[in-house]
């Protein structure tokens, strides 16, 4: 019913104005999926490989469409998978581009659901899925890679824990950006806006700590309900082994020293969430941070984990981090970031779905992460291409998908 009868690919544009791919994935009984890769800045080292757009698409004509066109279901997600696999021959999809096989591999999961006629969540996560959403981490202000002369922290995040839905969690997160704003014109702080949307002011990041914290407390007591924050450090941007660890605009901090920071942050803005408050190699200095707040935070790996089974097993013997990133561009497919999802499920470590810096309109991560009941969901705060993904928890709460 679902065997796939044709696979087009083009060349269209990101959020940050390059080249992407997008794929059409038909079938027939006339399904149809059409999905697009984004694209980091702040890569990790051990992601799969992004071709650009151009040679990905030109690999995968060459390679991966025969093996999938008369030949798999876009309905049984594991074949297409497989198939992409076995035209890359890589380990890492250098063969035709993460951005191509990712594309592919999501447009073929649209296209199953669309002949089933079943919503992509329940698709991908079966009919118990889609009465539990997550909590959107809206990032507020950054810098690092994403912006320049703003925050070394990549982004400051608000986490609307106690909203009772996952609508007003949104709409929480763009009032806390909307308060940033007011408060950075009171301080005659005018600032243009990072790559995800965020503010991008030319402040310290003590400054900004401060600023967040008083833009979620405000629109705490304006909804009534718990607003916390967090941040992606992004410290293996920072790191720089000769310098001698975390190179900050005001000084540099060595491991331990930047573990002991991250540590104080928890304890004086009661953290909900740190992202890669370390190096990727860095699994010992996460395990630490991890012993000292683990309880109490989240502790997450971007970078360190890459979405990969294999780094991330080596982070749970370790004790690293207490939650993964899950970013299937990372990894290059929707099989793959699943089953990165149900190891750091069965090893009771927290999964938060994420966006990348370069985004399209295409909302599938809004559905992977209904789909695996993620207790996070990490997709920016405002701008059409983030908000394309959190005006899509919207309408599956509403049941309007
Ligand atoms: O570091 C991150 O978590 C992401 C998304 O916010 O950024 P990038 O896509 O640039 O890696
Ligand atoms: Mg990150």
């Amino acid at each position: 019913m679902t065997l796939v009868t044709d696979v087009r690919l083009r060349r269209v544009l990101d959020s940050r104005g390059n080249p992407t791919v997008e794929a059409d994935v038909l079938t027939e009984e006339g399904g149809f999926g059409r999905a697009a890769a984004p694209s980091g800045a702040s890569t990790g080292e051990y992601e799969a490989i992004e071709l650009p757009a151009a040679e990905a698409i030109a690999a995968a004509r060459e390679d991966a469409v025969p093996r999938l066109v008369g030949e798999v279901h876009a309905g049984n997600q594991r074949e297409v998978d497989a198939a992409l696999h076995a035209a890359d021959g890589t380990d890492d999809f250098s063969g035709i581009g993460a951005n191509s096989a990712v594309a592919i591999s999501m447009a073929a999961a649209k296209a199953g659901a669309s002949v089933t006629g079943a919503p992509l969540y329940q698709h991908l996560g079966g009919t118990f899925r889609g009465n539990t959403f997550p909590v959107p981490l809206g990032n507020i202000v950054g810098g690092g890679e994403h912006a320049a002369d703003a925050t070394d922290i990549q982004e400051f995040l608000a986490a609307p824990v106690g909203a009772p839905s996952v609508s007003e969690a949104i709409f929480a997160n763009a009032a806390v950006h909307g308060k940033v704003h007011d408060i950075l014109i009171e301080r005659d702080e005018p600032c243009g806006k990072g790559d995800e949307g965020a503010w991008a002011p030319s402040i310290d990041d003590s400054e900004a700590f401060e600023i967040v914290d008083e833009a979620t407390k405000a629109v705490a007591d304006e909804v009534g309900f718990e607003i916390r924050f967090g941040l992606d450090v992004a410290a293996a941007e920072m790191y720089d082994e000769d310098e001698g660890g975390y190179v900050y605009s005001d000084q540099v901090r060595s491991t331990e020293e930047q573990v002991e920071y991250i540590a104080d942050l928890v304890a004086e803005y009661d953290l909900k969430y740190v992202e890669d408050p370390l190096d990727e190699d860095d699994y010992e200095g996460f395990a630490d941070l991890t012993e000292k707040v683990g309880d109490r935070t989240l502790v997450c790996g971007d970078d360190l984990f890459v979405t990969n089974t294999d780094r991330l097993g080596d982070g749970i013997q370790q004790g690293a981090a207490n939650s993964i990133l899950i970013k299937p561009n990372q990894i290059g497919t929707l099989s793959d970031a699943f089953d990165a999802i149900e190891l750091a499920v069965e090893n009771a470590y927290g999964h938060v779905v994420s966006h990348r810096s370069g985004e399209t309109e295409d909302a599938t991560i809004a559905h992977l992460a209904v789909a695996t009941d993620a207790p996070f969901i990490k997709t920016g705060a405002v701008a059409g291409e983030r908000t394309a993904k959190l005006n899509e928890l919207i309408r599956i709460e509403d049941n309007a998908v």
